[in-house]
């Protein structure tokens, strides 16, 4: 770098010249400071004298340099993400790295999983067949020191990620034509209810499946990092290039599916997570029961009488909320209801098995009383 010592001609000092550069950066911190004080004063008046500076310890917390520090880091990676004025289509790029990254991340951890203790291995991912268990994943909760990598994944970079790049689209669409449109604020704001849930209700992540019996090898890994964030954008990323019209009528419709939803997987986890936490808690204690050999309960009435899974039922029509703001001329919108449906009903008969395996005849006679899995009176 070269160093350029040159004088810009005619300049003309502005600010009171060396005495105001001199006295500012004094004065201006202190106004800060004192308008503070005089806000937290009683009178709160400014023609006051100035108030006395309160003691140190009320001028400095440790907590602060954290905060602030923190704070601009967010704000410098929202600097640097490629929305408003970039206009590069960046999106396969970042697919394409996401992608990488994950078969990278796999690789790693299978690398060390190697390192494990015994009873840090998952029970699924350890056969002795590299692909499978690089697949599956071999140690179910690999960590860097206390960092949790299979939690920290599951919640935090594709989830957020996922709204992220939903509202790059909706500032594509503004950008291409004036305004957001009502089909594109719809999506947007649907993913970003059910993405706020997960962050908002995060401890409850961990009693599903994948923190609990998965491995995290490559399903979960690319699953975390760049399946969710790049097909469950989809939606978003369609209306951009093929936008829709939506009436009141059929937007008053979609909000009212997304709505039954959201309310039937919201209910129905906590009203699961409640019982596990606290089953003498008021809002369960009044609920049907079943004993099972290993001391815990099952529910059988409630959210959990009516079928086996209403959390995936209620996932599955807000699934269906998320499609249908994209109109029916094009099937790629729908793409996330039919994975998704298969997704489940795979995961489903999953669970089935790790129940019966865990619950034995008690899961049985469970069956019996509630029928359906997912579809009341279909499936
Ligand atoms: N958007 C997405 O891509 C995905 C979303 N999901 C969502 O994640 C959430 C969690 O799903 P998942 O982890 O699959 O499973 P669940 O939250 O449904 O948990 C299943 C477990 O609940 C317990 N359980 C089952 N029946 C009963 C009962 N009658 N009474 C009490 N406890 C019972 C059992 O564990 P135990 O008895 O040991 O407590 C069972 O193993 C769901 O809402 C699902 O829709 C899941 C996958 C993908
Ligand atoms: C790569 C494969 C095709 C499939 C990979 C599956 C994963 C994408 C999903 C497995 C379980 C998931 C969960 C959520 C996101 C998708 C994956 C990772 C979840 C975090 C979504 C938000 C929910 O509120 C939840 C209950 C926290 C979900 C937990 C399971």
């Amino acid at each position: 770098m070269k160093f350029n010592k040159q004088k810009s001609p005619q300049a003309e000092k502005e600010f009171g010249g060396t005495l105001g550069a001199t006295c500012i950066p004094v004065f201006l911190p202190l106004t800060v400071l004192y308008l503070l004080c005089v806000c937290r004063s009683p009178v709160a008046s400014v023609l006051q004298w100035p108030p006395v500076l309160p003691p140190t310890a009320q001028l400095w917390d440790p907590l602060a340099p954290v905060l602030i520090l923190g704070w601009m880091a967010l704000q410098s990676f929202f600097y640097l993400l490629p929305m408003g004025k970039v206009r590069r289509a960046l999106l396969l790029p970042l697919a394409v790295c996401a992608i990488g990254v994950s078969f990278l991340l796999s690789l790693y951890l299978y690398i060390c999983s190697f390192w494990a203790p015994h009873h840090a291995l998952a029970q699924g991912g350890n056969t002795g067949n590299p692909l499978y268990d690089f697949f599956m994943g071999r140690e179910l909760n690999p960590r860097i020191g206390s960092f949790d990598l299979k939690y920290f994944c599951e919640l935090r970079p594709g989830l957020i990620g996922w709204v992220v790049i939903n509202f790059g689209m909706l500032m594509k669409e503004v950008e291409l034509r004036d305004s957001a449109s009502l089909a594109m604020i719809l999506v947007n704001g649907f993913q970003l209810l059910y993405v706020a849930d997960a962050l908002w209700n995060e401890e409850a992540v961990l009693t599903t499946m994948d923190i609990v019996h998965d491995g995290f090898g490559f399903m979960l890994v690319f699953g975390d990092l760049a399946w969710v964030p790049f097909t469950y954008s989809l939606q978003a990323a369609f209306l951009v290039v093929h936008p829709q019209s939506l009436s009141p009528l059929g937007a008053t419709a979609i909000v009212t599916l997304n709505g039954a939803g959201y309310y039937i997987f919201r209910k129905s986890n906590s009203q699961k997570n409640q019982f596990r936490r606290d089953p003498t808690h008021p809002s369960v204690a009044n609920l049907e029961t079943i004993a099972t050999a290993t001391g815990k309960r099952l529910l059988v009435s409630g959210w959990w009488g009516l079928v086996r899974h209403p959390n995936y039922l209620g996932d599955l029509l807000m699934a269906l909320a998320w499609s249908l703001p994209c109109g029916f001329n094009h099937l790629l919108p729908y793409f996330y209801v039919v994975y998704f449906t298969v997704l489940l009903i795979h995961r489903e008969a999953r669970d089935e098995r790790h129940c019966r395996a865990k619950y034995g005849l008690a899961w049985d006679s469970y069956c019996r009383r509630v029928p359906y899995r997912i579809f009341p009176y279909i499936y």
